[in-house]
């Protein structure tokens, strides 16, 4: 194998990068090349440690820690934005949720205009990417379970799933217990397609040493001493090189800074982005290809006129409200306060049994419909709700309808889920200040009240929000982050939607059986209302208190080009040849629900696509 020529390079060693030089490598002929800007921590037990996830957010080491712009719709704002930056990208700092996106949602990709892209062909990519352990049978009892379904599960894939052995805790199953009696009971397995309802979910967590199973561990470790691949981390791809001289312009290689060197590699059959939403685009528009306006003011020469690339960003929004718990119940707010009596009795458990609090991440949740858009009034309120948003909503670009056309759809159709309703079982600061990076605004902070207390923070996600923004280079230096703007709650009909589900966290800590964890007359988070029901308290409330779930996702959209595209359905950059993208900035519409397992499964999707093209075993 050449030093400097391989048959494919890939931009990004992250969760799709990883993915797909595991694939294509297992073709003993094909040499595969991995360039990661960041470095490998794998052993760290900061990242293997189920819990530890929020308290790595922000760390230079780990996170590329982006920032939004102000947020206009959110009183100017700035939101922090982490991103992975280590060998196995953000699949090793996520929050483990292991939840795949519905039939409606992958479905719709096709209709877009990717034939070949539904829920038909891309299900079994996401049962191909993992194996999910059975829960045993006390905590199938305790957590709710029965509504998973052998058939749906992965039963041979590399990423390792399972569910929290946690019988003591009796908050996950209240919560089950609760959005059922409410009227929403698990409706099936998540895997299937078609769930809504309640739910405690599985996490990306190997069952046997409990530890976070992330692309580096999944996918990477096992393939890592063939010959046929290389990994060289350290290294920023700065941009892709092309050959212009024909109608098309080809690859060639790509130029990376690496130990304060600047390098080429070449590839004899492709270049494959997986840089991540905001890593991928900023290649694209510094090797020349994005819109020519903005290219020609940073002076960079143009190769393809795209102004697709970088736009129609979409990120789920969260705003949240902590209730103050009983005397008595157990919450993670010790830990979270870093008592050290806490967080000395949770390593103790972790180190001797793989139990307990740092054995897991989130997980209790659910998927519903917008409830205020159910039941007997549910349509004539929505019809209402369109009527009044339809003069003020913007026209983002040329992917406006179709978007508008699906999330109307869903929004209509109560066996589909348009919210993500979560807890966080502690207190959460959701005050973002200008200095504010990673886990700074979720873990509890000076924000709070000084007595300390324990709380349960409700959690409402838009999960297909109609807002979309960008993110573009605003330097020709590679070393300049992107300038990222996601629109949060900008338009009309998601601030309607998002209040909507914030006031229904009121319905919720009133309902049995939650109702009886939740103090009466207890504190909220701090400057949280006494009560959200009136629509314009809990629209202020839904902005104040907004962040990001951190699933963003389609700023090079596989789309038609004129519908606001930047790949094509086998994944071609269009109008080039010899580059593909593979990650998260390929998916056209926001996940119902978490999204690395549709990063996952596009992954395996793409590599299969790469192999049948050139005949690869
Ligand atoms: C804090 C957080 C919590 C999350 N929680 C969940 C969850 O609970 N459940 C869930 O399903 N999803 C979750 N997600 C989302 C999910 O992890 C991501 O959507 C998914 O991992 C993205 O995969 P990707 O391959 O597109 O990008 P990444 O995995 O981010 O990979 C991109 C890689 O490219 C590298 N890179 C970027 N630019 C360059 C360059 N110029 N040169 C070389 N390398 C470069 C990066 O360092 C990175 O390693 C979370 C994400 C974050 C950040």
């Amino acid at each position: 194998m050449s030093d400097s020529t391989f048959d494919f390079v890939i931009v990004g060693g992250g969760t799709a990068g990883l993915v797909v030089a595991a694939r294509l490598s297992e073709d003993p002929n094909t040499s595969v090349l991995v360039l990661e800007a960041g470095d490998v921590h794998t052993d760290d037990p900061r990242i293997r440690t189920p819990a530890f996830w929020l308290s790595v957010l922000g760390t230079p080491d780990f996170d590329w820690s982006y920032r939004t712009v102000p947020q206009k719709s959110l009183g100017n704002k700035v939101v922090p934005l982490s991103q992975g930056k280590l060998l196995g990208g953000s699949s090793a700092i996520n929050g483990l949720a292991f939840v795949a996106n519905s039939k409606a949602a992958v479905d719709s990709w096709s209709a877009f205009g990717n034939p070949g892209w539904d829920w038909d062909t891309l299900g079994p990519y996401y049962r191909k990417s993992h194996t999910r352990a059975p829960p045993s049978e006390a905590a199938a009892n305790h957590l709710r379970l029965s509504y998973l379904q052998e058939s749906a599960r992965g039963t041979d894939g590399p990423v390792q799933v399972s569910f929290p052995e946690e019988v003591s805790d009796p908050i996950p199953a209240a919560w089950v217990d609760t959005v059922s009696a409410l009227g929403f009971p698990a409706s099936s397995d998540p895997f299937s397609g078609d769930f809504s309802g309640g739910y405690v979910n599985a996490l990306s967590v190997d069952p046997v040493s409990r530890t976070r199973s992330d692309a580096a561990t999944a996918y990477l470790e096992p393939a890592k001493s063939r010959p046929n691949l290389k990994i060289v981390t350290g290294a920023l791809v700065e941009k892709v090189v092309f050959e212009s001289s024909g109608a098309v312009p080809k690859t060639v290689g790509v130029q990376v800074k690496h130990d304060g060197k600047t390098i080429t590699y070449k590839a004899n059959k492709e270049v494959i982005l997986a840089a991540g939403v905001f890593g991928t685009p900023k290649v694209l528009e510094l090797s020349g290809v994005g819109s020519r306006t903005l290219l020609e003011s940073l002076g960079i020469p143009v190769v393809v006129d795209n102004p697709n690339v970088g736009e129609n960003l979409q990120d789920h929004p969260c705003s949240s409200i902590s209730f103050e718990v009983n005397d008595g119940v157990k919450t993670l707010d010790a830990l979270s306060r870093q008592e050290p009596e806490a967080l000395g009795a949770a390593f103790v458990q972790y180190q001797t049994s793989k139990s307990g609090p740092f054995a897991v991440g989130n997980y209790t949740g659910s998927l519903l419909p917008v409830p205020d858009f159910t039941g007997h009034d549910g349509k004539s309120t929505l019809d209402k709700v369109l009527q009044q948003v339809k003069g003020a909503a913007p026209v983002y670009g040329p992917f406006t309808p179709h978007h508008d056309a699906f999330v109307h759809s869903v929004l209509g159709n109560p066996a589909d889920s348009a919210a993500n309703i979560f807890v966080y079982a502690a207190c959460a600061n959701t005050d973002a200040t200008d200095e504010s990076v990673g886990a700074d605004v979720m873990v509890r902070s000076s924000d709070s009240d000084a007595t300390p207390g324990n709380y349960l923070t409700l959690c409402a996600a838009l999960l297909f929000p109609l807002s979309r923004g960008s993110s573009h280079i605003t330097s020709a230096d590679p070393a300049t982050k992107p300038s990222i703007d996601p629109r949060y709650l900008d338009h009309p009909l998601d601030l309607e939607v998002q209040a909507r589900l914030l006031r229904y966290t009121e319905t919720i800590i009133r309902a049995e059986p939650l109702k009886r964890f939740i103090k009466p007359n207890g504190r909220r988070s701090a400057r949280a209302p006494a009560d959200l029901s009136d629509l314009e308290t809990a629209k202020e409330h839904a902005k104040r208190t907004a962040l990001s779930c951190w699933h963003p996702t389609s700023t090079c959209a596989m789309l038609p080009l004129e519908c606001g595209g930047v790949v094509d359905p086998q994944l071609h950059v269009h109008g080039i040849e010899g580059l593909r993208i593979v990650d998260s900035s390929i998916i056209p519409l926001a996940t119902r629900g978490n999204t690395q397992t549709t990063v996952y499964a596009v992954a395996e999707r793409a590599a299969d696509l790469i192999k049948k093209q050139y005949s690869l075993y």
